[in-house]
């Protein structure tokens, strides 16, 4: 056993070479005939070399947890790691132990430290985790790349990466020759366009549930397609044409929350298609799809990677879980990772030809992708094609006691035997040449603009003017919280309040008697709508925080074009539930009978609710852990309303300066004035005592002094002015705290 990996070992860097060199130019001849042709027909040919990006791990064990280093810095540590590496793993304690007896001991701790998990990628010098070890590859127009490898093994981090929404710290993309600038370079600028050109289809389907499909597309494509190149019609017809492209016809005008799994993949699928990108990225767009499904959705991207007449081709990379036999086979390439690294990269058909070199042959009638798989998984030796385990306690033995090196792994055998360096430098050469056909002086921008920038914006990383995006957004943020907020749940609950209201402060007179029972009129009208809102008003953007992420990550829209259509469009569904309460119940509760009062008596309860809206914005905004938002909103709104006026009269000085912040305070003094303009006539009943009894020989109270003697301060102009003060000041913050909100790249 220990002369299987020696000899595997012995054959290293010249006879991985040979084993791979077919492949590679087979790979590398098919591209540059690819990019030839593809290029003159408009399509893009993408790749990518040397890729690398390792993460900081923050946790204070990270320092502990076992892994290899890896990285361009630690080439030589790799290098010298290979032995180690097609070598491995007894348990940690026992490999240290092993390196200070045995041979293994020559090896470096780098060295060392790759033989322990070879998993988890962690440099335990400085807690950085590598994600993507130095991989390269490339897609050429008209083809579909699979990208393959266990769960964890960095395929959503490669596609983040290729896509331009994630930043990496070594290594090079491409696009027909001409190198992108990496996201941490101070062309960031010109990456944020390339995100805008590439489709990518990210592997959760976010969407406004109540939407349906036809307005889905329908709202991407008014903000997306470009507004100078297309009119309205023509963007109609191209949603049509994406409907039916996609067959999804007969669900067009269902809401999306009704869709199957595959259908609304393929919603998702079609709203990145919309832009006719050149390039489509796809993360694991068969998940959750049984076989039948997956099998049509490859064969679409198939039929999408071909083009037709009326569009050309396209490059799709994908990655994949573990496909059918079929969907395998049916890959033009297929790239294999494992802990970060590349382990295969080519024609799918021949990686079992490459499989039996390794020695790991699938066996007849085995699935090639399940087979590909179980390698780059099992943490045992395969020992044999069948991965069972033939060693004898003996040899286990021997190896406890350092005498033999470790079993070999598969994944870390296959991870050593791919040339990756071979791919790279084809890349490399590949990118060169085209660099020194095309030096007539294109750059980055002029590819960005004049090749890869299908919606001819013009150098403009928005495709529709501010206004179209504010009229459009408006629109479907008014038919989203139409469907979300004017259910007939809400409807009932506003009547019933109001009926309730009404029945229990029901025809109130205008006495002395009843003046408290119309002041706490007030009192629950404000308490229990702006709560409602500020609570409603909590949760509006973290429930579209994920669609809004999404769509800026694609440069969609504005943030402010957003966010003043939220705000604005919310407003009317919003206060529609409040006005009906007020309808209800302020007849029913004879408040007053003069219809100004009414009214002005309502706009105060709205404006009250718009206040607290605000301020719920605010938090919801800025704290975006929910159960913490919600305990701040419920603590500062009671203690708000506390200060406020209502319950304690006389609040200790050094806290009273609070209420100046309090929207229930503004909105129960302007309507308590506006209620109590008339003189309240005493009737003996002492509720007013201090202002109908002693020496008052009129029989009524000035209206002005029921007002102070309730607590209402400053006039009606006042309250109102504070009010609106408190409807725009917290909903600016709200805007602030949006936009320094970053969409991670997982977002
Ligand atoms: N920003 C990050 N911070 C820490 N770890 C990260 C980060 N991004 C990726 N990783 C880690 O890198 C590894 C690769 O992740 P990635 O999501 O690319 O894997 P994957 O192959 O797409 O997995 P799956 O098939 O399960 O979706 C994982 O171990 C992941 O936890």
């Amino acid at each position: 056993m220990a002369e299987t990996s020696i000899a595997t070992n012995g054959s290293s860097a010249d006879n991985k070479r040979d084993d791979a060199d077919p492949l590679i130019e087979a790979v590398d001849d098919d591209s540059q005939q690819n990019t030839t042709a593809t290029t003159k027909a408009g399509g893009y040919y993408l790749r990518w070399s040397r890729l690398y990006k390792s993460v900081e791990i923050k946790e204070s064990t990270a320092g502990l947890v076992r892994g290899p280093i890896a990285g361009p810095s630690s080439s030589t540590a790799t290098k010298e790691s290979g032995q180690a590496t097609e070598a491995s793993t007894p348990p940690t304690s026992l490999v240290h132990e092993q390196s200070r007896r045995s041979s293994w001991t020559l090896l470096s701790p780098a060295s060392s430290m790759m033989m322990l998990g070879g998993g988890d990628n962690h440099n335990k010098n400085d807690n950085h985790k590598v994600i993507l070890d130095r991989v390269s590859g490339c897609a050429a127009p008209g083809e579909v790349v699979g990208l393959m490898g266990p769960s964890g093994s960095g395929k959503t981090s490669l596609l983040n990466t290729l896509s331009g929404r994630s930043a990496y710290q070594e290594g090079t993309i491409s696009i027909n020759g001409e190198v992108l600038p990496n996201n941490n370079s101070a062309a960031a600028g010109s990456m944020k366009k390339l995100m805008s050109k590439i489709a990518y289809v990210k592997q959760a389907d976010i969407f406004f549930q109540h939407l349906t499909v036809r307005d889905q597309f329908t709202y991407t494509a008014l903000l997306r397609l470009p507004s100078k190149r297309m009119t309205t019609e023509e963007k109609v017809v191209e949603v049509d044409r994406i409907i039916s492209l996609l067959r999804l016809g007969k669900v067009a005008n269902s809401p999306i929350k009704m869709l199957s799994g595959g259908e609304k993949k393929r919603v998702n699928i079609g709203t990145e298609l919309l832009t006719n990108p050149s390039i489509l990225l796809l993360d694991e767009p068969t998940s959750g799809l049984d076989s039948t499904s997956a099998v049509s959705l490859l064969q679409l991207l198939h039929r999408l990677a071909k083009g037709d007449g009326t569009a050309p081709p396209k490059t799709v990379i994908t990655s994949i879980h573990q496909p059918s036999s079929a969907v395998f086979r049916a890959f033009d390439r297929l790239l294999l990772l494992s802990d970060g690294k590349v382990v295969y990269f080519g024609n799918p058909v021949a990686s079992l030809d490459y499989l039996r070199t390794q020695n790991l042959a699938c066996p007849d009638g085995y699935n090639a992708a399940d087979h590909w798989m179980d390698v780059l998984v099992i943490d045992d030796s395969p020992h044999d094609n069948n991965n069972h385990n033939t060693t004898t306690s003996d040899d286990d033995e021997d190896e406890q006691q350092g005498l033999l090196p470790p079993k070999t792994i598969p994944r870390l055998q296959l991870q050593q035997a791919w040339d990756n360096e071979a791919v790279a430098e084809q890349m490399d050469a590949a990118i060169e040449d085209i660099g020194s056909t095309n030096k007539s002086g294109s750059s980055v921008n002029s590819l960005l603009l004049d090749g890869v920038d299908n919606n001819g914006s013009s150098g403009n990383k928005y495709s529709t003017s501010w206004a179209t995006q504010y009229w459009v957004l408006t629109h479907r943020c008014m038919k989203n919280s139409r469907s979300a907020i004017f259910t007939p749940l809400n409807l009932i609950k506003s009547v019933c309040i109001g009926l309730v209201a009404g029945m229990l402060w029901f025809q109130l007179p205008y006495t002395e008697e009843r003046v408290h029972d119309r002041s706490s009129y007030y009192f629950f009208t404000m308490t229990f709508w702006v709560f409602d809102s500020m609570m409603g008003a909590l949760m509006a953007f973290p429930a579209e925080r994920a669609v809004i992420l999404k769509e800026r990550a694609s440069g969609s829209y504005h943030l402010s074009a957003y966010f003043l259509a939220k705000t604005t469009s919310d407003a009317p569904v919003r206060l529609t539930l409040p006005f009906l309460y007020m309808v209800t119940s302020y007849w029913m509760a004879g408040i007053d009978n003069r219809f100004w009062v009414f009214v002005s008596s309502t706009c105060c309860t709205l404006l009250s609710v718009v206040s607290g809206e605000a301020l719920g914005l605010l938090v919801g905004t800025s704290i975006h852990d929910m159960t913490k938002a919600l305990t701040v909103m419920i603590v500062s709104g009671l203690f708000l309303m506390l200060l406020g006026g209502f319950y304690v009269q006389n609040i200790p000085s050094f806290i009273s300066w609070v209420k100046w912040f309090s929207p229930f305070k503004y909105a129960f003094s302007a309507s308590l004035q506006l209620v109590f303009q008339d003189d309240v006539p005493c009737d003996g009943s002492g509720n007013l005592e201090d202002l109908c009894g002693g020496g008052n020989d009129y029989g009524f109270a000035k209206g002005s002094d029921v007002v102070a003697y309730l607590g209402a301060e400053g006039s009606i102009g006042f309250n109102v002015g504070m009010l609106l003060v408190i409807c725009f000041v917290p909903r600016y913050g709200a805007y602030l705290a949006l936009r320094a909100q970053k969409g991670g790249e997982r977002s």
